[in-house]
């Protein structure tokens, strides 16, 4: 017995009941038998004389030009179709894709009768195509790549609609935030894209149409010369030369199985068409050891805290932090600003030249390229799912921040149009573009993973906005090296996305977006990839860029740190909704939300003011308790009205950690468990949970010499203590 047989009788064992394998094996073998007959009776030695012979030749070409023909005609009518199919919701679509599917399930003489109806010169078109251009389909000819069209064309459409319903939109949607205008994203980013699919499609259709039989002699005839294909020679040599009929069907049988094989299931789907993959990384040029450090490094934890836990994040956010970045931010040599080139507003079609791929395309729109000092002030009002007003003056840059689902990205999505979920009317300096496409916003976007065109490499995609606002490729591709340089990712400007690192296609993203001179950016948690050094080396380039920038810029990230540094306001969503839009140092000295207050590093406990205090057994003048709404009490210094819903905000150093519970002035003591410690700079957040529920769960901030004489350690059980006058109230 065989390693194989045994594996397979193994397998038929464990998962595969008899009663399903044996018809399945039938049905192998229903297949296979008439595939047999073929090379069994096939007189090989005749084989080269059958073939060779003046009528299969004559066959042979007239079944190559007929194919594609038909091919031709299928990619000219079916790739809009498939196009429309896939992107365009309109009424009646199912019945249109019916329809397109009828030729493949109609038998083909039927659809040779209906294309005599339709076509024929007794047809419905037939007599006007004769009268006003002398063409006559049947017995023509190109009646018979008609005929192979019919039944051909729908394999095209299918195939390539399958593949583009799977593309990701993101591609197409931030080429158009680039400036580049339907036509051109079609030619230069969808096309590439889905051109596996295509080929799959495209090679199923000419297979069909050099079978095609039913239909053409139906609608075109058998006429040597002019119709008979290589299917109607193996009917015609069927009744006087079985043998030759043999060898013809062999041949076909071949060309059918080689397209098959070569296509290996990627129209059925289990070799589904992917977007182009690159090499993998390191395939096409060794990375350097800087870059592979960069790569391997832990990327910063980004999560938002939730909602539930009270572990502050563990980036340092220290009163005088929140307004600086912490991590010191490499000096970055920023190279002066590439110098705009002004375009003219409206580019025509074939004015600009070749795209980064080389490629005769231009925009009919294009967005007239910012001159130095141009200011851009925003103004936008978002309506549906995210709601709110925003009004941003020139160089300002708004961090947009809110717990998961909180609505940031449809905000962004919505300044450009990009979701039905929310509309947003947009005015951009004096111009109202809210009622102009995407491409012609000068808007640009980075979405949360980049979406870097994986055909395209890191400078072609950097080029890409400036290409299609019509610049010179040469230029172009200039200004995105030197963008690429600015990011510190110049020498990776050849590489394919494929072969970038999170973080590197992240700063390519970045790159790219920068380039495309915008009148406002969307950065859709832009770092998030990056590892601690490489995110403070950006932040510092952004920053660089940022406040040179005459637009605004949103930003939407769910690391404190970024928020503080890079943002003049912040933003806080929740459920849609602006919850508080402030500096920085106001958002964080008064957060208006648990949830803020915790991403920004402090402690935060909801609770309700309570009669209890105002002097009496708390030993503080005006002073007041608070229940807390997770069970507890807290005494605070200032004196709040009965019953008001308050935030009390706790920064994380003014959390005192003791083993004993300590005696005197703090009035706020709990016991508790020390569950988690992290290391921030030199100093360490102690994350410390109530021990018996009763009190809140706190993270503290002390350094690593009191911790070392407290012994702490995980598990370990200690007293944390707050004084009364360390906690800001903000009201709910
Ligand atoms: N296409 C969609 N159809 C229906 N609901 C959607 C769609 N896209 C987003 N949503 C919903 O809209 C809300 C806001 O989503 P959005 O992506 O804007 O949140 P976000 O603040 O960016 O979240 P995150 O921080 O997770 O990225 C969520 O509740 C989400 O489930």
């Amino acid at each position: 017995m065989t390693r194989r047989y045994r594996a397979v009788r193994a397998r038929t064992r464990l998962g595969t009941p008899l009663a399903l394998a044996m018809p399945a094996l039938l049905a192998i073998a229903f297949l296979l038998l008439p595939l047999l007959g073929v090379l069994v009776r096939t007189e090989w030695g005749e084989l080269g004389a059958h073939l060779g012979s003046e009528g299969v030749t004559e066959a042979v070409k007239l079944s190559l030009l007929v194919s594609f023909g038909a091919l031709a005609l299928s990619l000219v009518l079916g790739v809009p179709l498939a196009w429309l199919l896939a992107r365009v919701s309109f009424p009646g679509k199912a019945v249109v894709r019916s329809l397109v599917l009828l030729p493949m399930v109609l038998p083909p003489t039927v659809g040779g009768v209906a294309l005599l109806l339709g076509f024929g010169r007794r047809g419905l078109l037939g007599p006007w195509l004769e009268g006003a251009f002398g063409i006559v389909l049947p017995f023509h000819t190109s009646g018979a790549v008609v005929a192979a069209t019919f039944v051909a064309m729908p394999f095209l459409v299918i195939s390539l609609e399958g593949t583009l319903a799977g593309l990701r939109p993101a591609y197409e949607e931030t080429a158009a935030s680039l400036g580049a205008g339907p036509l051109r994203v079609f030619w230069t980013v969808t096309l590439p894209l889905v051109a596996p699919g295509l080929a799959a499609g495209a090679a199923l259709t000419w297979a069909r149409a050099l079978g095609e039989f039913g239909a053409t002699i139906t609608f075109a005839g058998n006429l040597p010369g002019t119709t008979q294909t290589l299917p109607l020679q193996v009917y015609l040599l069927l009744q006087d030369q079985p043998e030759a009929a043999t060898s013809v069907s062999l041949l076909l049988l071949v060309i059918a199985m080689a397209v098959l094989v070569g296509l290996r299931g990627r129209w059925t789907g289990s070799g589904r068409t992917r977007d182009r993959a690159a090499p993998a990384v390191g395939a096409a040029e060794p990375i350097p050891p800087a870059e592979a450090a960069g790569a391997a490094a832990p990327t910063a934890p980004t999560t938002p805290v939730a909602p539930t836990t009270l572990v502050a994040p563990t980036t340092p956010v220290t009163p005088t932090a929140a307004v600086a970045p912490t991590a010191p931010a490499a000096p970055l040599a920023l190279p002066t600003p590439p110098a705009p080139v002004k375009v003219p507003a409206k580019a025509s079609v074939d004015a600009h030249g070749a795209d980064a791929r080389g490629t005769d395309i231009a925009d009919s729109f294009t967005t007239p390229a910012p001159a130095p000092g141009d200011k851009w002030p925003l103004h936008a009002r978002v309506t549906g799912a995210t709601e709110l007003t925003l009004d941003v003056a020139p160089g300002t840059t708004v961090a947009v921040v809110g717990p998961n689902g909180a609505g940031k990205t449809t905000l962004l999505r919505a300044l450009l149009d990009l979701t039905p979920r929310a509309r947003a009317e947009v005015l951009l300096g004096d111009e109202e573009v809210g009622s102009l496409p995407p491409h012609r916003r000068g808007v640009a976007w980075v979405p949360q993973d980049g979406a870097l065109f994986p055909h395209l490499s890191a400078l072609a995609n950097t080029a890409y906005g400036l290409r299609a606002q019509g610049v010179g490729r040469t230029e172009a591709r200039r200004q995105a090296g030197e963008w690429l340089a600015r990011l510190g990712v110049g020498h990776l400007a050849h590489r394919r996305p494929g072969q970038l690192s999170g973080g590197q296609a992240g700063r390519v993203a970045l790159a790219r977006a920068l380039a495309a001179r915008p009148r406002l950016l969307l950065l859709d948690e832009p770092l998030a990839a990056l590892d601690q050094t490489t995110r403070a080396q950006v932040r510092h380039t952004l920053r660089g860029h940022l406040s040179g920038f005459g637009g605004a810029c949103l930003l939407v990230t769910h690391d404190p740190v970024e928020a503080v540094s890079l943002a003049d306001r912040v933003l806080v969503l929740e459920d849609g909704r602006a919850l508080q839009d402030a500096p920085p140092a106001e958002v964080t000295r008064h957060p208006r939300s648990a949830w803020v207050a915790r991403m920004l590093g402090r402690n935060a406990l909801a609770g309700t003011a309570t009669g209890a205090g105002k002097g009496k057994g708390t030993g503080t003048t005006g002073s007041g308790v608070l229940v807390l709404d997770d069970g507890g009490s807290l005494v605070v210094a200032d004196p709040v009205a009965e019953g008001t819903a308050v935030l009390a905000v706790i920064a994380p150093e003014a959390v005192a950690v003791h083993r004993e519970r300590p005696h005197g002035s703090p009035r706020n003591v709990w016991p508790g468990t020390v569950r988690e410690i992290a290391a921030v700079g030199s100093r360490l957040r102690v994350l410390v949970t109530s021990l018996d529920g009763k009190g809140p769960d706190l993270v503290a901030e002390i350094t690593t010499e009191a911790a070392a004489e407290l012994g702490l350690t995980d598990g370990a059980e200690v007293f944390t203590s707050v004084k009364a006058t360390e906690i800001t109230l903000v009201e709910r």
